[in-house]
């Protein structure tokens, strides 16, 4: 109360809440993008809440999303602080969680340097390339398991580009010590697994307390998240020393020999998040287009004729075909827009007092934007579920709609750092895929016809449920194609 008295604006609309706790048990828990939508319908396309004393927004439009975190980044652009995760394993040095500053500003122009341009990509395509020609191969022999080969060939695709590391075919150390930290970090921002993260007090208990299980979990964790970031990053320099390191993130940058310790560290970090967040978000888009391709036969239909048109059937498709295949480029939009990988992005935080639309936004507000409400939002995309590519090609009296990138990448200062090579390896994997296979419904044994359901898991990155499909070449031709040379 006290505090509305000195506000020079009210604040937003949103849930009344509880004393002390404010809105917790209003939280959506399952799916909380479905939640966050209602809250729109109900107090308009900017709600407020308060989490135990912390104030958060959530955005559900398109406009008000651009309008304040892309026009207003200079002071939308923080993070909040993680205590468990950020704080005592020490994700808090990597990218996506660093705080606005000095160090996030060179990560970022580090990241901008090696990968911000469509140009600056060109030496890594060749790699893509022949990795997701290994990825069909796989996915030909054994098709039950594409799931698996989508995550491995991702991984490979990342560990190349972040260190010129070839990951080894059968188990490799390396993928299972960068799996291992990733997996330990959903445990880390399972939401409401550790006290500490809502009262960041606990913290200074001592380690042998009793309750303090959570400090020596943060201990173990530690080691894990210092070695996935240390060993590859050795590996590179090791390379670069004897001059045999491949083109890569780190070794590009490794290659100017008058680094201060300051600025390897910088590399280091940096390199450690390009895995974090770009292999679970480029497995989850290229399951989510199985999944589309399941479920959507006559799209698949007509990306395969746009292909067979224009790249024939003597050769597989390449990066450089992308410009004339506007239906498959239209689809690839599609996969980003029917099922974000990240339906609430990854939350800003507002560094000074704002005032949006006529309502106050103190400092140090937590700001989601409800990304998959907005790819979802029927003002912008007619029919909104359906998966349909032609929404993004113009026809005679009917513009295009608008590009989904501009969302599900993220927004202003914080957007995907990663977006020119997520295109790459996604592109690349959906026409490969779309010229040589045909994805149908599942056939049981009694002949019966599985229809999945477009059903997603929750979680940061949000992942379609298990399902199952049929793979299969599409012609003797397409299976000789398959197995040439890469
Ligand atoms: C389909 C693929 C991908 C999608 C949809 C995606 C989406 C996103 C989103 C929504 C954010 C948060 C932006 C914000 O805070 O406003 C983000 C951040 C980030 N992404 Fe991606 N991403 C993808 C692939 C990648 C790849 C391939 C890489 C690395 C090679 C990558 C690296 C990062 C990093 C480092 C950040 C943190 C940036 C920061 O905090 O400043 N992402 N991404």
């Amino acid at each position: 109360y006290v505090f509305q008295k000195r506000s020079p604006a009210p604040l937003p609309p949103g849930p009344r809440g509880w004393p002390i706790i404010g809105n917790i048990l209003d939280m959506p828990t399952v799916q909380p993008w479905l939640g966050f939508k209602k809250w729109g319908e109900k107090w308009g396309n900017m709600v407020y809440v308060n989490l135990l004393g912390q104030p958060m927004v959530v955005l559900n439009s398109p406009k008000v999303a651009v309008d304040m975190l892309d026009k207003k980044s200079s002071i939308y652009s923080d993070r909040p602080t993680f205590t468990m995760a950020g704080e005592l394993v020490g994700w808090t040095n990597v990218t996506p969680f660093l705080h606005y500053g000095d160090t996030f500003r060179e990560s970022r122009r580090l990241t901008h340097q090696i990968m911000g341009s469509k140009k600056s990509i060109q030496v890594f395509l060749p790699m893509v390339e022949r990795q997701t020609h290994r990825f069909i191969q796989r996915v030909s022999d054994d098709p039950e398991h594409v799931y698996e080969y989508i995550r491995g060939t991702a991984g490979a695709i990342i560990l190349n580009l972040a260190y010129g590391y070839e990951v080894k075919e059968d188990r490799d150390e390396l993928v299972a010590l960068v799996d291992e930290a990733m997996q330990q970090f959903s445990i880390l921002t399972t939401p409401n697994a550790f006290l500490v993260d809502a009262f960041p007090i606990l913290r200074h208990i001592p380690n042998w307390f009793p309750g303090a299980t959570f400090k020596r979990l943060a201990i173990e964790y530690k080691k894990t998240l210092t070695d996935m970031a240390t060993v590859p990053f050795l590996y590179t320099k090791g390379q670069v020393a004897t001059g045999t390191a491949q083109p890569s993130f780190a070794s590009t940058l490794l290659e100017n020999t008058e680094l201060t310790e300051e600025q390897e560290e910088s590399i280091k970090w940096t390199a450690a998040a390009l895995y974090g967040g770009g292999s679970d978000t480029t497995v989850s888009s290229i399951y989510t287009f199985f999944l589309a391709m399941t479920l959507y036969p006559e799209v698949q239909k007509k990306a395969q004729a746009e292909l067979d048109t224009v790249v024939g059937t003597d050769r597989l498709p390449s990066p450089a075909d992308r410009e004339h295949l506007p239906y498959v480029d239209a689809l690839v939009k599609e996969v980003y827009r029917w099922h974000p990988v990240g339906p609430l992005g990854l939350p800003h935080r507002l560094i000074q007092d704002d005032i949006h639309d006529g309502y106050f936004i103190p400092k140090g507000t937590v700001v989601i934007a409800n990304i998959w409400n907005i790819l979802h939002d029927e003002d912008t995309y007619q029919n909104p579920m359906a998966f349909d590519p032609e929404r993004f090609l113009s026809a005679p009296g009917k513009l295009p709609e608008q590009d989904p990138r501009a969302f599900s990448f993220g927004f202003g200062r914080r957007s995907c750092p990663g977006l020119n090579l997520a295109e790459a390896s996604i592109f690349m994997s959906c026409a490969m895929v779309l010229s040589v296979f045909n994805i149908t419904k599942a056939v049981n044994g009694d002949g019966s016809v599985v229809t999945p359901s477009a059903e997603f898991q929750d979680g940061t990155v949000s992942h379609p449920k298990p399902f199952r499909c049929s793979i299969k070449p599409r012609s003797l031709k397409a299976e000789a194609l398959i197995h040439s040379a890469e």
